[in-house]
């Protein structure tokens, strides 16, 4: 529900598609989806030098960093958590504007809200990745200690505990993490971002 009224969008004289041929690729976002500790972050740490290193235009978006600032007011109920995406799939959306393939790593648990994302964008705009691993090897990972806490009843509504993650139905990429080693998870994504044309 907007509760802005009496506003009138303002064109740029300078367009997605020249910031685009200014970059010399596309831009779109990759969402990463996935459990905490499925590897979101450390893959698209690690995405993000790469693409970097090629000289493409990037943004990363973390779920812990920007819960740091600009969505510091919202918790982990399901009401928040939506409010946390759609908030991120408009910040998304102005990075892709800006030209940048934009990273985002959050766990953003609920179809709708992800679906939500890549009605909001473009067609070929959204990129849903996958980010795949079993809560038991999360667990076992745990690299936030938090598993071991949500297990305590330190933290309630913990996702993958006692709170729900929906599952992609289908997503452009699947990264299986703990099948396939980091290296060959960073490949994966820039050979895809190569083959659909998206940068050289
Ligand atoms: N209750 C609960 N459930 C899940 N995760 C929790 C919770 N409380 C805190 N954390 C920490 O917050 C990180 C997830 O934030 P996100 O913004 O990605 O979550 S969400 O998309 O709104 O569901 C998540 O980071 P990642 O481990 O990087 O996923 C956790 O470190
Ligand atoms: N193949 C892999 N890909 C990504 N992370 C991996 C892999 N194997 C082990 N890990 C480890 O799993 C943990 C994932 O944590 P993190 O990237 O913070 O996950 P998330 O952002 O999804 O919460 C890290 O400690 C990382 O080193």
């Amino acid at each position: 529900m907007s509760k802005s009224t009496n506003i009138v969008w303002h064109d740029s004289k300078v367009t997605k598609e020249e910031r685009q041929k200014l970059n010399g690729h596309k831009s779109a976002v990759l969402w990463l989806t996935g459990l905490s500790g499925s590897g979101k972050s450390t893959i698209s740490v690690e995405l993000e030098k790469e693409l970097h290193a090629m000289g493409v235009h990037t943004y990363r978006l973390d779920g812990d960093n920007v819960r740091h600032g600009l969505n510091k007011n919202v918790g982990f109920s399901p009401e928040d958590r939506t409010e946390n995406i759609r908030r991120i799939g408009e910040v998304s959306k102005l990075m892709v504007d800006a030209g940048l393939i934009t990273l985002t790593a959050f766990i953003s648990p609920y179809r709708e809200d992800r679906d939500n994302v890549r009605q909001l964008l473009d067609e070929n705009e959204f990129i849903e990745v996958f980010v795949k691993a079993s809560v038991e090897t999360c667990e076992e990972r745990d690299p936030k200690g938090l598993y071991k806490k949500a297990r305590a009843g330190e933290i309630k509504g913990f996702t993958g505990i006692d709170a729900p993650y929906e599952e992609p139905n289908n997503p452009e990429l699947i990264i299986e993490t703990d099948k396939q080693p980091l290296q060959e998870s960073v490949k994966l994504i820039v050979t895809y971002l190569k083959e659909k044309g998206y940068i050289q």
